[in-house]
């Protein structure tokens, strides 16, 4: 493979280019286009003065404003209690709803039209491009949106909708002006470099665009890294490989700094690789980019194994790592069936949610108990876990269970109780399968009931390290050309992602607002209690009290509210 040409990264030299680029706008000529004038859409930025008045929305300029046009569309810049900086940025915009008739809601994402005036728009480079010019209604039409809920009743209301992904028919960047940058941010993640790949190749092939920098290292790499110069060359067999060609790191996020190392050189379109953080992250870089008034598209492409990001229906590597963990357990039951009152414990990723860990329990069969952060378990006692092994032993021979690196924590003594931090503030937490393979050999040794073989196997770096399946490939190269399709036609601010099998373009603050989980009420986790036959640790008591409470976001529907209505945020399957 060819390798990457590196380039220097000079800070004097390029800052004397800052403003000289980006198509950056003197102050007063980075104003918002109104409609109706009095609305004030974007709070940070300066209202219109009386000298300039505001110019109506039309559609070509401003794409966001012909949904449902026509119609009794109305578009508001609303505040919903999301938006407002979970992640402390101050000057945040509100959110664009627009909202149609029967409850029609559609949060949009910001285009360039929002910040910037009579910007020039040009047609298309894919309809003269042979393998989509034959393609029927290729383009997607302004009007297209994508409804969050599909399980719809006779007079509910429409519900909350996102904007469809895809290419439109006229875009606000020429080929040759886009200078664009990929970064990769956080932990590692099957499809990685797949997604490297195919931005840049969507760049190449579909767009013409030539100007491809790689930001090494994550965030930090922006002002601190050099960085690489992508094409269809240097990527073309990195999907083959796991991790990043790129490299990633957590911590580092200096906004200043990263906008200020953008605009030096001359930067107009950012794609962001990463996760939670790494979109929280995004946000703000959008937030400052705006501030400043450049046209510069942020695109964030949601990247975890851990499937815990909401509103899209799975992030990608999702799959591979579920495949990947089938050898983990396969290796803990052979071994665990081999002797008499084996027990193989496997632990699988997933900080906060059981998904990994819910969906290869699922897929294997071989899986005696599964246990993951959503659903508290206690050892000890009636209905308690030492009892459902001994139960198990007993019917079986052996058994295997699967533990999800966050469940459990809630078991540790405060003593040994981990404080500790990686870069990015995520809180390190401790090796629950370890602890747990210790407490049920110190339990069966005490009271001497039987001879247990306990084996424990820890995957989690070998399943999100690998390459990512064909499943993934293909996601990621979808997930990959949307972006660029959208930043190609001047919207910004957004990411990417699949809701009820349709790519969409979603808000930064849809999907750093709170993290997806498992909820243990619904039918899923049912499902893989009915496969597994594994107590489920609660009694019908704790699920009403909790209900009532509301304590316990995994036993109550995750749910949320637009127009007093509620619009379902859980995965759909
Ligand atoms: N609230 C935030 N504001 C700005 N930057 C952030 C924020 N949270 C995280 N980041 C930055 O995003 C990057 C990645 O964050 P983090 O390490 O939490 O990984 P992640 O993207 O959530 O991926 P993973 O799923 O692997 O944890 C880091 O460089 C971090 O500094
Ligand atoms: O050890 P690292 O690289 O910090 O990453 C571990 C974390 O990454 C994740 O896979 C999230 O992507 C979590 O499940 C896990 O806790
Ligand atoms: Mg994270």
């Amino acid at each position: 493979m060819a390798s990457p040409i590196k380039m220097a990264s000079s800070s004097a030299s390029l800052s004397l280019h800052r403003r000289h680029h980006n198509h950056h706008l003197p102050s007063h000529h980075c104003l918002v286009s109104l409609s109706p004038p009095s609305m004030d859409p974007i709070s940070s930025l300066p209202r219109l003065s009386s000298s300039m008045p505001p110019r109506a929305l039309d559609p070509i300029n401003s794409p966001s404003s012909s949904v449902n046009s026509g119609t009794h569309a109305s578009v508001s810049f609303g505040s919903p209690s999301s938006c407002n900086g979970s992640m402390g940025i101050s000057g945040v915009s509100k959110a664009k709803i627009v909202r149609g008739d029967c409850g029609y809601v559609l949060e949009d994402v910001p285009h360039f039209s929002d910040y910037i005036r009579d910007l020039p728009n040009y047609p298309n480079p894919l309809q003269d491009n042979p393998a989509y010019s034959v393609v029927k209604q290729y383009f997607v039409d302004l009007d297209d949106t994508v409804a969050q809920k599909v399980i719809a009743h006779k007079n509910g209301p429409r519900g909350l909708h996102f904007r469809r992904a895809g290419p439109r028919q006229k875009v606000y960047f020429e080929s040759d002006d886009v200078h664009a940058c990929i970064v990769t941010c956080g932990g590692l993640c099957p499809g990685l470099n797949t997604v490297i790949r195919e931005i840049v190749c969507g760049l190449y092939h579909m767009y013409g665009v030539k100007k491809v920098l790689g930001i090494e290292g994550g965030y930090k790499g922006f002002y601190s890294r050099n960085t690489v110069l992508l094409n269809p060359k240097v990527v073309n067999d990195i999907h083959k490989r796991g991790g990043t060609i790129l490299g990633t790191s957590r911590g580092g996020h200096d906004t200043t700094k990263i906008v200020d190392s953008i605009q030096d050189r001359g930067i107009n379109q950012v794609y962001i690789i990463g996760g939670d953080g790494t979109q929280k992250g995004a946000a703000v870089i959008f937030e400052e980019i705006k501030r400043r008034g450049l046209k510069v598209a942020v695109a964030g492409i949601p990247k975890t194994i851990d499937n815990d990001i909401p509103v899209t229906d799975r992030s990608f590597g999702f799959d591979t790592a579920v495949e990947e963990a089938q050898r983990a357990i396969n290796a803990a039951h052979v071994e665990a069936e081999s002797v008499e009152n084996g027990i193989g414990v496997v632990k699988l990723m997933g900080r906060y949610s059981g998904f990994i860990a819910m969906h290869a329990t699922l897929a294997s069969r071989d899986v005696d108990c599964c246990l993951i952060p959503e659903s508290p378990f206690y050892l000890e006692g009636a209905g308690g876990l030492f009892e459902f092994i001994e139960k198990r032993l007993k019917e079986n021979g052996h058994m295997v269970i699967v533990i999800a690196e966050g469940a459990g924590q809630d078991l540790f003594s405060e003593s040994i109780h981990s404080v500790d931090k990686d870069a990015s503030g995520n809180r390190l937490l401790q090796d629950v399968g370890l602890w747990l393979s210790q407490k049920i050999k110190e339990h069966f040794a005490k009271k001497n009931k039987m001879d247990i073989t306990l084996k424990y196997i820890d995957p989690t770096y070998m399943i999100r390290a690998v390459p990512s399946n064909a499943s993934d490939n293909v996601y990621c190269t979808l997930l990959a050309q949307s972006a660029v399709h959208g930043a190609m036609a001047g919207y910004t601010g957004f990411t990417v992602g699949l809701v009820n099998g349709r790519h969409s373009y979603i808000p930064f603050y849809r999907i750093t607002e709170k993290q997806n989980k498992v909820v243990i009420t619904d039918r899923m986790w049912a499902r893989l209690l009915s496969s597994t036959n594994q107590p489920s640790f609660l009694s019908p008591k704790d699920i009403i009290e909790d209900k009532k409470e509301g304590s316990s976001p995994a036993l109550v529907d995750d749910h949320d509210t637009v127009d007093g209505y509620l619009v379902n945020k859980e995965i759909n399957y």
